[in-house]
């Protein structure tokens, strides 16, 4: 199997208390994995850690093969992250957000503006192409970081709670724009929106108090259940194990 993320034993501890325990689990290329769980679970932490925002305490994680303890810099190439605070420049456009990002890539300008038009179209961005970033509303804020997450070609993408706070039509459109990324690239999304889960990935991981407690398709972890819905699987999982 090739295996885009592989972790091994992962763990982070806060004041001696684990936030991440002893995680391992493979995500596959190109594959849509989401990780669920209450709050508190690990998620962003997790997410921290594989894209060397946050060093681990144990355990190693292989992104494309690099190690993030040894091989940070390679680990670097091969990601975007889209974080859950968006971390967009306000005062500028949205073509100078995705021209300034390609800058921090270190890609060249014309080479910069050849990306910048292929994701204002992926994204559809072109009306609002020179509207400073602070007068969009929160989903097209939340468009434009995917996007600028996407200009260095990652092969791996975050995207740490991508639709928080938005409404039912911004959230749909989102998900469409994710789904466009489908199959062409690995993208790890975090999520408290079961039906975005539900709806979007390949496979889904629920983690509870830091370690992983269920891994499978959506269908998979209703068998594994016996619930009715996915909403009974994730409740009997991340929760107390009752279904009600
Ligand atoms: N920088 C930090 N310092 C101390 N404790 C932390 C830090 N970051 C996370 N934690 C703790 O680690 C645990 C896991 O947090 P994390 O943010 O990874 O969970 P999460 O699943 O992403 O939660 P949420 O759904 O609320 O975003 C929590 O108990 C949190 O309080």
């Amino acid at each position: 199997m090739d295996f885009a993320i592989k972790t091994c034993g992962l763990t982070k501890k806060y004041a001696g208390r684990a936030a991440v325990d002893n995680l391992s689990l493979s995500v596959r290329r190109g594959e849509l994995f989401a990780l669920l769980g209450v709050n508190g679970a690990g998620k962003t932490t997790t997410i921290r850690m594989l894209s060397c925002l946050t060093r681990p305490d144990d355990g190693d994680a292989f992104l494309l093969g690099s190690s993030i303890r040894s091989d940070e810099k390679e680990v670097k190439k091969c990601i975007g992250v889209s974080p859950q605070e968006t971390a967009i420049a306000r005062n500028l456009s949205v073509r100078e957000n995705l021209e300034l990002m390609a800058g921090v890539h270190g890609i060249k300008k014309a080479e910069a503006k050849r990306k910048a038009d292929e994701l204002i179209r992926l994204f559809a961005l072109e009306e609002i192409e020179k509207q400073k970033a602070k007068t969009l509303s929160g989903g097209w804020q939340r468009r434009l970081s995917i996007a600028m997450a996407l200009i260095s070609d990652p092969r791996i993408l975050f995207l740490d709670e991508p639709t928080l706070g938005l409404d039912v039509l911004a959230r749909r459109e989102l998900w469409s724009v994710i789904r466009q990324l489908k199959g062409r690239i690995t993208v790890i999304l975090t999520t408290h929106y079961l039906e975005e889960a539900e709806s979007l990935s390949d496979r889904i991981c629920i983690m509870k108090d830091g370690k992983l407690c269920a891994i499978g398709t959506e269908k998979e972890l209703r068998e594994q259940t016996g619930a009715a819905s996915f909403e009974d699987a994730f409740v009997y999982l991340a929760g107390g194990g009752d279904l009600q």
